[in-house]
């Protein structure tokens, strides 16, 4: 993958957060930008690394996709591709933490609970559903500085088609970014700018974190 190459080199406060999550609608850019943070981090000699915080519907696509299935909606259901999304999101989340707890490393996480919440009020989910998942996490710590990759769903749309191996509905990208904006989390979030190009918004994060108010 494509790394950027800042064209100076960044200016970091001696101290970082010790959890940066990236969190958005799916084609934001949050896998990418999480890599490259994390790759960043390490270069100016901080003990950051990448940690995805995945829920498990891009493998249970790939195993639809074999058994003649067109997504893990199609093979599991939509109320067991969320059931089955938030106990694995909520186990790599706690692999995270504990592993993060029990060294110095800086972790620079893919996703984090606020995704799972967005995802259930954006496919619909229950209310009791996104209640139990709140409880589920409610003992799991902030991250301290939580960026939203803000894209237009069109250009998220454009991304997952490129990038080929599952596509969202319009629909659903809409649904999913009014999800995150409705979030009680959201006043908290470090909005980011992520219609550009990867460079671009490495460039916004790194700022923020150069600014070390994030
Ligand atoms: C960040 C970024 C990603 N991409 C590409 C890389 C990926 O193939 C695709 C989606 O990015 P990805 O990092 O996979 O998004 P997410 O983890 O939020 O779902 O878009 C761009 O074209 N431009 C960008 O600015």
């Amino acid at each position: 993958m494509a790394q950027s190459q800042p064209v100076s080199a960044p200016r970091y406060p001696s101290r970082m957060p010790r959890t940066i999550a990236l969190v958005g609608i799916d084609g934001s850019g949050k896998t990418t930008q999480a890599r490259t943070v994390a790759a960043e981090l390490a270069a100016a000699g901080f003990p950051a690394v990448y940690r995805q915080n995945a829920g498990g519907r891009h493998w249970f696509g790939r195993i639809a996709v074999m058994v003649g299935r067109t997504d893990a909606e199609d093979l599991l259901g939509r109320r067991g591709t969320l059931a089955v999304e938030s106990v694995l999101r909520w186990f790599a989340i706690v692999r995270t933490l504990l592993r993060r707890a029990v060294t110095r490393e800086i972790a620079v996480m893919d996703r984090y609970a606020v995704c799972q919440f967005a995802s259930l009020r954006a496919h619909g989910a229950r209310p009791a559903a996104i209640r139990r998942a709140r409880l589920a996490y409610r003992l799991f710590p902030q991250p301290d500085v939580m960026f939203f990759l803000a894209v237009d769903p069109e250009v998220a749309q454009d991304r997952i088609e490129r990038r080929g191996y599952d596509t969202e509905t319009m629909d659903y990208l809409m649904a999913a970014d009014a999800a995150y904006r409705a979030l009680p989390e959201y006043p908290r979030f470090v909005v980011i700018d992520a219609n550009g190009t990867p460079e671009q918004v490495t460039k916004a994060i790194r700022t923020e974190l150069e600014a070390g108010q994030a």
